[in-house]
């Protein structure tokens, strides 16, 4: 047995430790500077009640990018001195973000123990690698993010950090096998218990699916699939699932491998940034010959997903709004019915026709995944989705790419279940059209402006919102760049009271919102590690079936030409064209 001691270290504290939407997010260096690390992980004790540190039980783990294996012996080494009584550590430091919640909620300890909460290391879908960003995040005992009263309490606290408690003579822990490491302090025993980081995820998603029904789909001849994960710590669920559990080739598999600097690429799942994956689905420039039926990617910490058919991209915001639409009849998890659905401020409207349709409570809340999991735990929200490739119902209290990947499977094994011998397929192609037959279509893109200078961003963003105290002054300069548009009813920035707990979040996004139902939404990333990055959400609504065919860029090229003139885009960043287009 090992026995520890405590040291207390001084220390002062560090600027710039806010964190944001998902947690702190850096670059490398930053979180290498001495005390940088163990100042954060301090404040987050000290932010949290005694019960769920003095004794308790913490998940530990990540994406596995570039100095998650340091920053988890520091934690393990932090948690020992602060009375932690376990750390729970995925096999070579790996859980996906929706595994982490799934371990919090569902996991439990050879001595019947449960988690309380996790320290989460990734920086989602953001580049990993010496040079490029690290991060970390608390997540609670619901499995869900920190709520603002705690970051916040976190924050307060980095500013006025004068120690940090430490077992530095803690011999480095062995975290590529599983087993369990116990050692003995002055408060009594602490362990660090590896586990495979894959099989709780796996129950519960057995739990949710009809995984007989998506074996036969994926095993039958006439369909095909392919999954990217873009070296991120998808990779390590998704040889269990899709190859060992439900049957697909293995060579079905790409980028599976997780790569602590994902192979040097940008593991976004979106157009431009999942190439490889985009060009086998026969779309891009590269196209394939002969495309699989069906493709999905995920990010870094596979929270993410982007679901494509045959030469065909799924809008995150139509994705939503078909799983909802058919989960019922697909899911075995959401048989007796929907609580009700929810989707973010910026993504488009489909949802709302379906929720409409179905008679469903309906939300629509400001970005960041934290809203959602407020309607789950007091079970008015089942199925949930944001524009920027989050989607995920209530199993968890995180977006889960995997998961949206088996939903839209389980929607093919419904559809096709007469069809797996031979005959034609539906394909995700179909079942899109079909959706925008019966609901209408929302046409939507998403423009962004990466690494623009922050202070032309706000002053941008203060324009545009100065603007909105004149319609009049609004449409006049709307009708001066092209006819072809509605006029804008109302302008607004969008402020949402939690119908849980009262809170209110104020300006969560400028939008002008147009007679037809037209939107143009203007927001600053709160994601981004450097400068500012603008996001411009246009979307359109057509209802006449005879019309939602057309190629997207075509059908808003009007008010796209709209946003760009009316918020003086080029004029405010220097920028002609947006960095990624969604
Ligand atoms: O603020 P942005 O860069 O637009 O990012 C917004 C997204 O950030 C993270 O991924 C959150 O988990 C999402 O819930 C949110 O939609
Ligand atoms: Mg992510």
């Amino acid at each position: 047995m090992v026995l520890f001691k405590v040291a207390r270290v001084q220390t002062s504290p560090i600027e710039g430790q806010k964190p944001g939407t998902s947690g702190l997010r850096k670059k490398v260096k930053v979180f290498k500077q001495p005390h940088y690390l163990e100042n954060f992980v301090q404040s987050t004790f000290n932010a949290l009640t005694e019960s769920k540190v003095i004794g308790a039980t913490l998940v530990v783990s990540g994406d596995g990018r570039y100095y998650s294996e340091q920053a988890i012996q520091i934690i393990i080494r932090m948690a020992a001195a602060n009375g932690v009584r376990r750390v729970w550590v995925g096999q070579h430091g790996l859980l996906s973000t929706p595994a982490v919640s799934a371990v919090i909620r569902e996991r439990v300890g050879h001595d019947g123990s449960k988690a309380t909460g996790a320290f989460i290391l990734t920086a989602s879908h953001n580049p990993g690698g010496p040079t490029e960003d690290f991060g970390i995040k608390y997540n609670m005992e619901n499995g869900g993010p920190a709520p603002e009263s705690i970051t916040d309490k976190i924050f307060e606290n980095t500013k006025s950090i004068n120690e940090y408690l430490i077992a530095e003579d803690i011999p480095k822990v062995d975290i590529s096998a599983i087993g369990i490491t116990s050692l003995e302090g002055p408060e009594g025993s602490f362990e660090v218990d590896v586990f495979d980081n894959a099989s709780d995820y796996v129950k519960l998603m057995k739990s949710i699916f009809d995984f007989q029904a998506i074996q036969k789909l994926l095993t039958s001849p006439n369909f095909s699939f392919c999954y990217d994960a873009l070296h991120g710590v998808a990779g390590a669920y998704a040889n269990r699932i899709f190859v060992q559990e439900l049957g697909a080739k293995e060579s079905s598999l790409l980028n599976c491998t997780p790569k602590e600097d994902f192979g040097g690429g940008h593991p976004d799942p979106n157009l431009t940034y999942a190439k490889e994956l985009v060009a086998r689905m026969g779309l891009g420039s590269h196209a394939a010959e002969d495309p699989p039926e069906f493709g999905a990617a995920a990010d870094g910490d596979a929270d993410r997903n982007m679901i494509l058919g045959k030469r065909f991209f799924v809008t995150p915001s139509d994705s939503v709004a078909i799983i909802a639409a058919n989960a019922v009849e697909s899911i075995p998890y959401f048989s007796s019915g929907l609580k009700g659905v929810a989707r973010s401020m910026p993504t488009s409207a489909a949802l709302d026709v379906v929720a409409k349709n179905l008679n469903l409570k309906f939300f629509e809340v400001p970005t960041g995944w934290k809203f959602f999991g407020n309607l789950m735990d007091a079970g008015m929200c089942s199925v949930c989705g944001e524009e920027s490739f989050g989607t995920g119902s209530d199993h968890i209290r995180e977006k889960d790419g995997i998961w949206a990947v088996l939903a839209w499977l389980s929607i093919l094994a419904y559809k096709n279940k007469e069809n797996l011998g031979g005959g034609k397929l539906v394909s995700v192609e179909d079942i899109v059209r079909q959706h925008w037959a019966t609901y209408g279509r929302h046409y939507y893109t998403r423009y962004d402006y990466e690494n623009v200078d922050a202070g032309a961003a706000k002053e941008l963003m203060a324009y545009l919102v100065k603007l909105q105290s004149s319609l009049d002054e609004v449409n006049k300069i709307v009708k001066g760049i092209s006819s072809d548009v509605a006029n804008v009813a109302n302008a607004d920035e969008f402020e949402y009271t939690d119908p849980v707990d009262g809170s209110v979040s104020k300006h969560q996004g400028i939008r002008y919102l147009f007679e037809d139902g037209s939107r143009l939404v203007f927001r600053l990333s709160g994601t981004g590690s450097e400068g500012a990055t603008i996001r411009l959400y246009i979307e359109q609504y057509e209802n006449d079936s005879s019309k939602t065919g057309r190629e997207s860029q075509d059908a808003l090229a009007p008010l796209v030409k709209v946003a760009l003139g009316l918020s003086k885009m080029q004029e405010f960043t220097g920028r002609s064209a947006p960095t990624v287009i969604t």
